[in-house]
């Protein structure tokens, strides 16, 4: 038998945890896939280092001060070209070489570089949700148009995506999205106002980047995932659903029109969702750490607590009312988070700067593309002088 072609895969946010898993799950299939590209946004020596590694053909360094100390640090290195700013993410997601775009940067960054590779009819192994937040609808008909695949990385959609294999479209009644209810699961409103930074950046399950730590302790993650769901499933709003589930074993659930329920399981271990949405339609075998329920004889559910983690509720809102608002929802967040992380506001201050967005920035109930981008800018304005 002959050894598959190695698929050649663009890697956007090398250098942050989905990117470095990303690497692992490459390192632990040898042949299999190729590094053509690699890209960090601030982290050059990281870079470097794994360009010293991977020999990919190009390297981006966004923080354009950096290039020269990237480029004398591969100059022994001439089959790696280096390149700087944002505009070469959406170049390098578009290269001939590379058949697989790997979208691990994070936050509204990830929507043009995806653009760009979907217009190529690049596959996107999506981990950048905000991508679908912002634009889902605009990015999921150009993934049509173009006979470009979206496969999920985030662990929820993972599961659903693993759940649907082998069913008839149009046989699902409802998704269920487990939320692991973060680190402040069970805390009232008063005892949120005084949580810290570092308490919120303490997440029971997961290892993840700072900016998806605090979505998943103010629960606006799932309200990310629940509009995420929506554009690359298909779904409508009626047919998601929020279940708090603290252990992160079961990822999620699809319940079918017979009543039928299929979950996917595992640890909480993002090399497994990476592994399946670059390996796909292949399971690839691992030997990653197993699961075993003996480990976790109890698994438990909660309803979420939307009255006083509103993030999730104002997502679900914005889902509903469409159009650029879950575009502001989105910025508003980014900036809220981004002013908790410099202790400038409070933990509860992050679903009030989200809902005031909502309200003061103009509704536009079918953007084009220079639209999100329009809105995008317009709320980050809002926002940041309410984070003051
Ligand atoms: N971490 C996880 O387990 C999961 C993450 N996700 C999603 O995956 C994405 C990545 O998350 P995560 O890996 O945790 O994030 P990290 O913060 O750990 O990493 C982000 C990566 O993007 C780069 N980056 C940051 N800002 C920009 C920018 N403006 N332009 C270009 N590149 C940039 C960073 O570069 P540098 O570090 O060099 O500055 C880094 O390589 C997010 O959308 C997140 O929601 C989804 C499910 C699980
Ligand atoms: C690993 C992953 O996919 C994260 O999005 C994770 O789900 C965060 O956990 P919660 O948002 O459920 O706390
Ligand atoms: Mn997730």
């Amino acid at each position: 038998m002959t050894s598959p072609q190695p698929r050649s895969l663009a890697l956007l946010g090398s250098t942050g945890s989905i990117g470095t898993q990303t690497l692992d799950v490459v390192r632990a299939h040898p042949g299999r896939f190729r590094v053509a590209v690699l890209t960090a946004q601030r982290q050059a020596d990281l870079l470097v280092q794994q360009a010293r590694e991977f020999r990919p053909a190009v390297v981006v360094i966004g923080d354009e001060a950096q290039y020269q100390g990237v480029k004398a640090a591969l100059a022994a290195q001439p089959e790696t070209t280096v390149l700087a700013g944002a505009a070469a993410l959406a170049e390098v997601a578009a290269r001939p070489d590379v058949d697989v775009v790997l979208t691990a940067l994070v936050g509204y960054a990830g929507l043009l570089p995806t653009i760009a590779a979907l217009q190529a009819g690049k596959t996107v192994a999506l981990a950048n949700k905000e991508t679908l937040v912002v634009a889902g609808q605009l990015v999921t008909a150009l993934a049509r148009q173009h006979g470009a695949a979206i496969y999920p990385v985030d662990s929820e959609h993972s599961a659903i995506f693993q759940c649907l294999v082998g069913e008839a479209p149009g046989a699902v009644e409802k998704i269920i999205l487990t939320a692991s209810g973060g680190p402040f699961r069970g805390r009232s409103a008063q005892e949120l106002a005084r949580v810290t930074k570092a308490q919120a950046l303490k997440h029971p399950n997961w290892e993840m980047g700072a900016k998806i730590t605090i979505d998943s302790a103010s629960l606006m993650n799932k309200g990310l995932e629940v509009i995420e769901a929506k554009w690359l499933f298909g779904l409508t709003d009626e047919q998601i659903e929020v279940v708090v589930h603290p252990q992160s074993i079961i990822h999620s659930l699809v319940q079918f029109k017979d009543g039928s329920l299929k979950a996917q399981l595992g640890l909480p271990d993002m090399k497994l969702p990476i592994q399946y949405a670059l390996g796909y339609p292949e399971r690839l075998p691992n030997r990653f750490p197993r699961f075993s329920f003996l480990d976790y004889p109890t698994l438990t559910f909660e309803r979420p607590d939307g009255d006083t983690f509103r993030n999730l509720p104002l997502a679900f809102e914005a889902m509903r009312r469409g159009g650029n608002a879950p575009c502001v929802l989105n910025a508003a967040n980014e900036v809220a988070v981004a002013a908790f992380l410099r202790e400038q506001i409070g933990f509860m201050d992050l679903p009030s700067v989200v809902e005031n967005c909502l309200s003061k920035v103009s509704y536009l109930a079918e953007p084009s593309l220079d639209d999100y981008v329009q809105t995008d800018a317009e709320t980050r304005r809002v926002a940041a002088e309410l984070v003051k």
